[in-house]
C-alpha cells in the first residue's frame, strides 16, 4: 500500500529501540500495543545490529504495521527501506545527504530529516517541497535513549524558532514532531508552548522511544499518550483559565475567596525578602512557609491552596527547584516565578532559561528589564538586578509582555511605573499543526496598571519581589470558579494602591516598609476596590 504524503498523521510517532524492551515484551510486542493503541507512525531505528537481524525485524515490524496501515520509515538505512519497501526513511544530520536520499527513494516516499536549529530549517527550504516531507525537532529535554547527544536540549523555547525558522523561510509543506525526553508529564506543556509566532502553526506531533518501548504495559502507556494528544485542554492550574476584563467585583469576589481560603503560599526565595514576603502574605489573610526542602515539597503542594513563588535570587540548588515546580505541576496548582536578575549575568540566564523549560508557571513576574529580556527585546545585558533605569515606552513594554505571556503560555506581569498584566493561557487550549490559528502576542488581552511614580518603591527591599508574594497569594486562594487573570491584576491593582497609600503616610524608607503592610493589611480586609487609587486600563 502506498501512503499519500498528505494523509500521513504525525500525531503519535513511535520509534523503536530493542535495547530497552522490559522482561516479557518482544520489539513486535511492544510496537502492536502501541498500534493498538494510537500510535499513528512507526520508525525502526537500531544502532549497532547486523543487516540481516535488521532486515528481518523490519519485515516482521512491517507485517504488523501493514495490518493497522499505518506507514513505516526507516531510520538511515537507506538500503533496508529499499530493500523491504518501506514507507519512508529517516536521516540525521550526519547520515546521507538529504538530496542523494530522496533520488534514491523517488519522489513518493516519506522523508524525514532530524533538525536542531533554524540554519538547518533555511536549508531544507531551499531543497524545496519535494525533498523533506518532515523534520524530528529536538532534542526537546534530556534523554538518555540516544547515546552521545551531539545537542543540548532546546526546550519549548527552542521549538518556537524552528517553528518560526519554517515560517520565515516558508517551508510550509514541512510537517514537524517533537522528541527527545517526551512524557506524560511534559507533552501538553510542549503542544501548548511550541507555537510559531505568527500563530500559525504548532507542532504535528510528537515522537517518542522510551515512554512506549520501556514500558512495562506499552497499551496503557499508549493510551495514555493517545488521551494527551487528543485533549485540546492542559488545564495547568485548579482555577479557571478563561479570560473576561477585571472589574471592581470580580477582583472583590478573589478577595473574599482568598480570605476564605487562606491559602499556603510557599516561598522559594532570596534571604532578603524572606521576613518581608512573609508578612505582606500574612497581611493578605495567607499563610507563609518559607521552605526549601526537597523532601517535603510533595507534601506542600497536596495542602489545599497551596501556591508556590519561584523567586530565582534564592540559593537553592537547582535540583530542589526542579523537584518544586514538578510537585506543583503534578497536582496542577499554581506557580509564580519571578526569574530575577534574568540575563543579568551568564549563571542566572542558564538557571532562568533551564527552570523555564521544566515546569509550567501560572505567573511570570519581572520588571521592565527582565520582561524584555525574556521576550528577547533586550539584547543588551541588564545592569545590575534593578529595573533598568532607562525609559522603555509603554508600547515596547506592553509588546515584550505579551510576547512573554504568548511563549510561555502564562499570564505575564511587567512592573514598573505602569504595571502591564498580560494573558497568554489560550483558556489551556491547544491544538496539534494549526497553533493558535493566526492569533498572536499582539493580540493578547493585556492590561495596564498605573498610579502615577511612587519613586519611595525603589528604596526598599524586596518591593519587587513581595508582589510576587501577592500575586502567589491571590492565585493559590482561587476557588474553582476563580479566574486566574483576575487574581493577577487584582494582586498587581492592590500592591500599586498600597504602595501609593503607604508613600503618601510614610517618613522616609524605614517607615515606608511598615506603612506599606498596613496598607496592603488595610485595603485587603476592607476590600473595597472600587476606592483603589490605582487605575486600571485596557491595552
Ligand atoms: C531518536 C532520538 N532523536 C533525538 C533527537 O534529538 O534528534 S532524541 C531521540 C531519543 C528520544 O528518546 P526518548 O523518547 O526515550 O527520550
Ligand atoms: C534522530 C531522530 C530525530 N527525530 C526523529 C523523528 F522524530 F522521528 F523525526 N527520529 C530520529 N531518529
Amino acid at each position: 500500500m502506498v501512503f499519500t504524503k498528505e494523509e500521513v498523521d504525525y500525531s503519535l510517532y513511535l520509534v523503536t529501540d530493542s535495547t530497552m524492551l522490559p522482561p516479557g515484551t518482544t520489539l513486535c510486542s511492544q510496537v502492536e500495543a502501541g498500534l493498538k493503541n494510537g500510535v499513528t507512525l512507526v520508525q525502526i531505528r537500531e544502532k549497532d545490529i547486523e543487516t540481516k537481524n535488521f532486515v528481518a525485524e523490519a519485515l516482521e515490524v512491517q507485517k504488523i504495521c501493514k495490518k493497522y496501515n499505518v506507514p513505516l520509515i526507516i531510520n538511515d538505512r537507506i538500503d533496508v527501506a529499499m530493500a523491504i519497501d518501506a514507507d519512508g526513511v529517516h536521516v540525521g544530520q550526519d547520515d546521507m545527504p538529504i538530496p542523494m536520499v530522496r533520488k534514491l527513494l523517488g519522489p513518493s516516499k516519506i522523508l524525514g530529516w532530524s533538525v536542531g536549529k533554524p540554519s538547518e530549517v533555511e536549508t531544507l527550504a531551499k531543497w524545496g517541497p519535494d525533498m523533506v516531507d518532515y523534520i524530528g525537532v529536538g532534542t526537546l529535554f534530556p534523554t538518555s535513549t540516544k547515546k552521545n547527544p551531539k545537542k543540548s536540549p532546546m526546550g519549548p523555547q527552542g521549538a518556537i524558532a524552528i517553528l518560526d525558522a519554517l515560517e520565515e523561510f516558508k517551508a510550509t509543506w514541512c510537517r514537524t514532531v517533537g522528541i527527545g525526553g517526551l512524557h506524560p508529564d511534559n507533552i501538553q506543556r510542549v503542544l501548548c508552548q511550541c507555537v510559531a509566532s505568527n500563530g500559525k502553526r504548532s507542532l504535528d506531533g510528537i515522537s517518542l522511544v522510551s515512554d512506549i518501548m520501556a514500558a512495562p504495559d506499552a497499551c496503557a502507556a499508549t493510551k495514555r499518550l493517545r488521551g494527551l494528544l487528543d485533549a485540546t485542554r492542559y488545564q495547568f492550574v485548579e482555577c479557571e483559565l478563561n479570560n473576561t476584563f477585571p472589574t471592581t467585583t470580580s477582583i472583590q469576589n478573589v478577595i473574599s475567596q482568598v480570605s476564605n481560603n487562606r491559602p499556603l503560599v510557599q516561598h522559594i526565595t532570596n534571604k532578603v525578602h524572606q521576613n518581608f514576603g512573609a508578612n505582606v502574605t500574612l497581611a493578605l489573610g495567607s499563610s507563609p512557609i518559607m521552605s526549601e526542602i526537597e523532601s517535603e515539597v510533595s507534601e506542600l503542594a497536596r495542602i489545599p491552596n497551596a501556591s508556590l513563588l519561584l523567586n530565582t535570587g534564592s540559593v537553592a540548588p537547582i535540583e530542589m527547584l526542579k523537584a518544586a515546580i514538578n510537585a506543583y505541576n503534578e497536582v496542577n496548582r499554581p506557580i509564580t516565578f519571578d526569574p530575577v536578575g534574568y540575563s543579568a549575568t551568564e549563571t542566572r540566564l542558564c538557571l532562568n532559561n533551564t527552570l523555564l523549560t521544566y515546569g509550567q508557571f501560572a505567573c511570570i513576574k519581572g520588571n521592565c528589564s527582565e520582561i524584555l529580556s525574556l521576550a528577547k527585546l533586550n539584547n543588551h545585558k541588564m545592569k545590575g538586578v534593578d529595573s533598568s533605569s532607562g525609559k522603555t515606552n509603554i508600547d515596547t513594554l506592553v509588546r515584550a509582555t505579551q510576547i512573554v505571556a504568548f511563549q510561555y503560555r502564562t499570564v505575564a506581569v511587567c512592573t514598573g511605573e505602569f504595571d502591564c498584566v498580560a494573558d497568554g493561557t489560550f483558556g489551556g487550549e491547544y491544538k496539534l499543526s494549526s497553533g493558535t490559528e493566526g492569533i498572536t502576542a499582539e493580540d493578547l488581552p493585556c492590561v495596564i496598571i498605573e498610579d502615577g511614580p511612587i519613586p519611595i518603591m525603589g528604596d526598599i527591599t524586596a518591593s519587587g519581589c513581595s508582589l510576587g508574594s501577592t500575586i502567589a497569594s491571590f492565585i493559590g486562594g482561587l476557588d474553582s470558579t476563580g479566574k486566574l487573570f483576575d487574581a493577577v491584576v487584582g494582586a498587581v491593582l492592590l500592591y500599586k494602591s498600597a504602595g501609593k497609600l503607604a508613600s503618601t503616610r510614610c517618613q522616609g524608607s524605614g517607615s515606608f516598609h511598615v506603612e506599606l503592610i498596613d496598607a496592603l493589611y488595610q485595603l485587603f480586609h476592607e476590600n473595597k476596590p472600587e476606592k483603589w487609587s490605582a487605575s486600571l486600563k485596557k491595552f
